[in-house]
């Protein structure tokens, strides 16, 4: 991972959209508000419609200078030039994608409530470790909840930035980031606000420190 990406801030993650422009004019909005990073999450849109969109936010990302993750997909990711990719528990081998993007590369993996899984992903070489759901999610109704404290212990402990997922708003993000999430990963209260711009500007503004 190179110097310049910091991983602090806002993960904004995109919806599952098949309307090609509408997904491109919500993730500029998005990146207008300066995310610490965008994720490419799709679970509707087949192979080459996520080819095409992920090229699409190859593009807006890079302008933005907002690095492009994306969700489950190595291949993928290396396609496009991506700048990193996110895994969960079935999306193939951490070390193994470490070895693909080399060293420059962002790694992430999903760890749910399970810091073993955390510390195995360390082991891999990821860059930071994701824990949800927070809170429960109308997203991803199916994701079991996460304590809170999972948070501060796997930092604690890996010395690694800890993104938190699942069901964040911007009126419960400030106590996620109080319990010591680097990155407050969002799909809906960000891509489906009425200004998603002023939207993410403002969980920027939970990392500025008076
Ligand atoms: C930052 C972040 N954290 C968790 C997830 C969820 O990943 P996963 O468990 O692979 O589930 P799906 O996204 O595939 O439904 C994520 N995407 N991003
Ligand atoms: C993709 C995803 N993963 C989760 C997990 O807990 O692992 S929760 C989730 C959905 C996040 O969407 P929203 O911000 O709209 O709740």
């Amino acid at each position: 991972m190179s110097e310049s990406m910091a991983l602090r801030g806002l993960y904004a993650v995109t919806p599952d959209e098949t309307d090609d422009e509408r997904l491109v004019a919500l993730a500029a909005q998005v990146l207008a508000g300066r995310p610490a990073l965008l994720q490419y999450r799709n679970k509707l849109a087949a192979a080459a419609q996520r080819r095409t969109q992920a090229a699409a936010l190859r593009e807006l990302c890079r302008a933005a200078g907002v690095p492009l993750i994306i969700n489950d997909d190595l291949a993928l990711a290396l396609e496009v030039g991506a700048d990193g990719v996110h895994l969960g528990r079935d999306d193939g081998d951490p070390a193994a994608a470490r070895r693909a993007l080399g060293s420059g590369c962002i790694l992430g993996v999903t760890c749910y409530a399970d810091l073993s899984r955390a510390r195995a992903g360390a082991a891999a070489g990821v860059d930071y470790v994701a824990f949800g759901a927070m809170f429960p999610s109308s997203t991803k109704p199916s994701a079991p909840p996460a304590p809170f404290s999972l948070l501060g212990q796997a930092k604690a402990e890996l010395g690694l930035p800890v993104a938190a997922i699942g069901g964040i708003t911007l009126g419960n993000a400030a106590a996620v980031v109080a319990a010591g999430a680097d990155l407050i990963a969002v799909i809906g209260d960000v891509f489906a606000a009425p200004d998603p711009a002023a939207r993410a500007a403002a969980y920027r503004a939970l990392f500025v420190s008076p």
